[in-house]
């Protein structure tokens, strides 16, 4: 299985985005937490300056909606070019519409738990998504602690991937660093989105390597 670390910019330099974005280019994605300070009680930013990240990223951007009223505004995201966009399913009226929407714009589309939400409801629109993000914090800031009693939820979806032989990325974001990305991988994640256990490090080259490479000896 093959492992992704997408660095999170919510803990990067935020006058200096895109030297920021360039010093994670040996990551897979760049992660970018959009906030409504509705949805979640933060603040981040909105449509331009995704897409001037998009612009000047060397890596693809996977985007992270903590947004209300989702529905209205994901497919927007799509449209700049964002290589992934992920809504919550507690902030969408019609989860798969959402979903067909981002798809039908060129994007791949992701929903996303908050730790108190159920995975179940969800299990039986895998095919309809490319991505699945378990929070495993609750979201609006970076630097919390890693909610371990989140597993199941990975267990579950990582089981319904297999019997149903989909090709759906199951990510993790919040608290997680070398001592919790293994339990992660172990459970079944093959997606990973580090802040502070990136930005929070003098190398941020070495941080990613050692992040791949502790998620990938747990992998199986
Ligand atoms: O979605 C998020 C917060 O809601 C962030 O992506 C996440 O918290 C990253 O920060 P850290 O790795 O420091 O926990
Ligand atoms: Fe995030």
């Amino acid at each position: 299985m093959t492992v992704r670390i997408n660095p999170s910019i919510l803990s990067a330099d935020f006058v200096n985005l895109q030297h920021e974005v360039e010093r994670i280019a040996t990551a897979d994605l760049v992660h970018v937490d959009v906030m409504d300070n509705h949805f979640v009680p933060n603040l981040t930013f909105g449509p331009q300056m995704v897409g001037r990240l998009q612009s000047v990223s060397p890596i693809p951007l996977d985007v992270h909606l903590m947004i209300s009223d989702a529905d209205r505004w994901a497919p927007g995201y799509a449209e700049l070019g964002a290589f992934s966009v992920t809504f919550h399913a507690e902030a969408a009226a019609d989860v798969v519409a959402t979903a067909r929407a981002i798809r039908d714009r060129g994007s791949r589309a992701g929903i996303a738990v908050k730790p108190g939400t159920p995975i179940e409801p969800y299990l039986e629109l895998l095919h309809e998504v490319d991505q699945v993000l378990v929070m495993t914090v609750e979201p609006g800031f970076g630097g919390q602690s890693f909610m371990p009693e989140t597993m199941p939820k990975l267990r579950a979806l990582r089981e319904a991937v297999r019997a149903h032989g989909l090709d759906v990325w199951l990510q993790v974001d919040g608290g997680i660093a070398l001592d919790t990305i293994g339990i992660a991988a172990e459970a079944g994640a093959d997606t990973f989105v580090a802040g502070s256990a990136v930005y929070g490090r003098d190398s941020v080259e070495g941080a990613i390597a050692e992040l791949r490479a502790a998620a990938t000896a747990h992998t199986h």
